[in-house]
This record gives C-alpha cells, sequence and structure tokens, in this order.
C-alpha cells in the first residue's frame, strides 16, 4: 500500500483539451540545420519586424502553457522529508496533452531562435529523455542523451554535479557532438541547477556551441539559473 499523500492536482479532464490538435495548426515542419535561405522567419516581415500573424501564434501559446500547467501534480515531501515533487508524468499520460507538450517547446525554440536553429537536442537522464528525441524528431535534428555514468559505451567526458538532493556524475559519448554545432539543452526541471551545468561542461569538452538552455518548469526558491550564468534561459511555464 502506498503511503504517499494524495497529489495536488490540477484541472487535468478531457473537456479543458481543445478542439484543434497542436500538431494539426502546426504541422511537423523539420527545420533544416544546413538550411541557408535568408528569407524572412515566421511571424516577421523582410526587415525582421514582427508582423500581426505573430499574434494568433504567441496567443496559442499562452493556451497550450495553461493546459500543461494544469496536469502537474505536487507530491509533498518526496522522495525526502522537505521536497515539494513536482510530477510531471501526467503530461504523458494524454496523447493530447503529449502533443500539445512538443508542439509547444517547438513553436517556443522557433520564437527564440527564429531561423538560427539548433542543429543537437541534448537531453538529459532521465526525464529529458521523455520529450527530447520527440522534439529532435520534430525539428528534424539530431538527438544527444546525457546519462548517468556507467551507462554509455566507448569514449565518454565525464562531469560532476549536485543535486537537490545527492551527488552525481554525468556522461556523454565523445562522438555525440561534433565540434562547433550548436546545443539546446533541454531538461525537464531546474532546480538547483546543478544538473544543467555539469551538461554544458560535458556540451563545452566536445566542443559544442551552447545556445541554450529550455525547461518546461522551475523549482522556484532554488536560484538554479544563477549556475547557468549568462546562457539563456527559458522555462516553457513561467509565465503560464
Ligand atoms: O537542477 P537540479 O537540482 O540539478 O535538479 C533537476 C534535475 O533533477 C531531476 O532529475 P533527477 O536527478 O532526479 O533524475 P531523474 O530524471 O532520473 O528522475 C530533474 O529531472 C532534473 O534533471
Ligand atoms: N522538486 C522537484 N520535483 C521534481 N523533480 C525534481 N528534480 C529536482 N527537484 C525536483
Amino acid at each position: 500500500m502506498s503511503s504517499q499523500p494524495a497529489p495536488v492536482t490540477g484541472s487535468t479532464s478531457s473537456s479543458d483539451l481543445p478542439v484543434t490538435s497542436p500538431l494539426a495548426a502546426h504541422p511537423a515542419q523539420p527545420i533544416s540545420s544546413t538550411s541557408t535561405t535568408t528569407t524572412a522567419t515566421e511571424g516577421q516581415d523582410a526587415e525582421g519586424r514582427q508582423s500581426t500573424a505573430a499574434a494568433p501564434r504567441s496567443s496559442e501559446l499562452a493556451g497550450w502553457k495553461m493546459k500543461l500547467k494544469a496536469a502537474l501534480r505536487h507530491f509533498p515531501d518526496f522522495p525526502i522529508k522537505g521536497i515539494d515533487f513536482v510530477d510531471i508524468m501526467p503530461l504523458f499520460l494524454d496523447p493530447s496533452v503529449h502533443e500539445t507538450l512538443v508542439a509547444a517547446l517547438d513553436l517556443q525554440i522557433r520564437e527564440l531562435y527564429s531561423e538560427n536553429a539548433p542543429d543537437v537536442i541534448v537531453g538529459l537522464d532521465a526525464r529529458g529523455f521523455l520529450f527530447g528525441p520527440g522534439l529532435a524528431l520534430r525539428r528534424g535534428v539530431s538527438f544527444a542523451p546525457v546519462r548517468k555514468k556507467g551507462k554509455l559505451p566507448g569514449p565518454c567526458v565525464t562531469a560532476e554535479y549536485q543535486k537537490e538532493y545527492g551527488v552525481d556524475l554525468f556522461q556523454m559519448q565523445n562522438d555525440a557532438i561534433k565540434p562547433g554545432q550548436k546545443v539546446l539543452i533541454v531538461d525537464d526541471i531546474i532546480a538547483t541547477g546543478g544538473s544543467a551545468k555539469a551538461a554544458a561542461d560535458l556540451v563545452k569538452q566536445l566542443g559544442g556551441e551552447i545556445m541554450g538552455f529550455l525547461f518546461i518548469l522551475e523549482i522556484p526558491g532554488l536560484n538554479g539559473r544563477e549556475k547557468l550564468e549568462s546562457i539563456q534561459t527559458t522555462i516553457l511555464l513561467e509565465d503560464a
């Protein structure tokens, strides 16, 4: 029998789901990392000014974020006393919510980086693996995993990190990133920022150019972003 307290849930009833599918609204269009076209970015005119067509996309993203936030659950005192554990697993239970998550992350990346798209999405063990590969596939770019030490075969780079509840070692395979590739690091949550900082250390060891970090949400009060210094950090649900 579970001794866990009942989670605090948001509203996740299927009646909250929009009629239109995010994928139907914005079908997957892989962005070629080698594209040399100089046409205006979506939502911008030839001079780079934001066109009125961008507004519906941003308001649509705001609606998607509210839907995603409503699906999260909180478990007090898990895995140890004093931790307010945010459970992201319901994001993947309902395919409509899952689809909205990947579409929202994709749209957020488009809005952040326009045509200067990342070549590689790096995802962190283990929850970054739940959506990183799908996001990379949707965008038509590589996915490269950061794994806990001892799980990856062959030559690897290693970085140590301190978490909200422990110390650990991360690794990447030496050929996961080619020198000069533009990398976006994704994970579900930033808490202390230790995991993300170690992932950035690994990407730098491999010669990758870090464009930024993208998280679904942030645990407040831990100042995780300070560890990431000047690297652009985006929290999808920050303003949801
Ligand atoms: O900002 P930080 O303090 O580093 O914490 C954030 C990290 O902690 C969690 O992973 P965890 O290490 O619990 O592993 P898991 O994904 O395998 O559950 C979470 O998924 C992030 O990766
Ligand atoms: N409070 C928290 N909830 C869920 N995952 C976490 N990872 C680190 N801190 C966390």
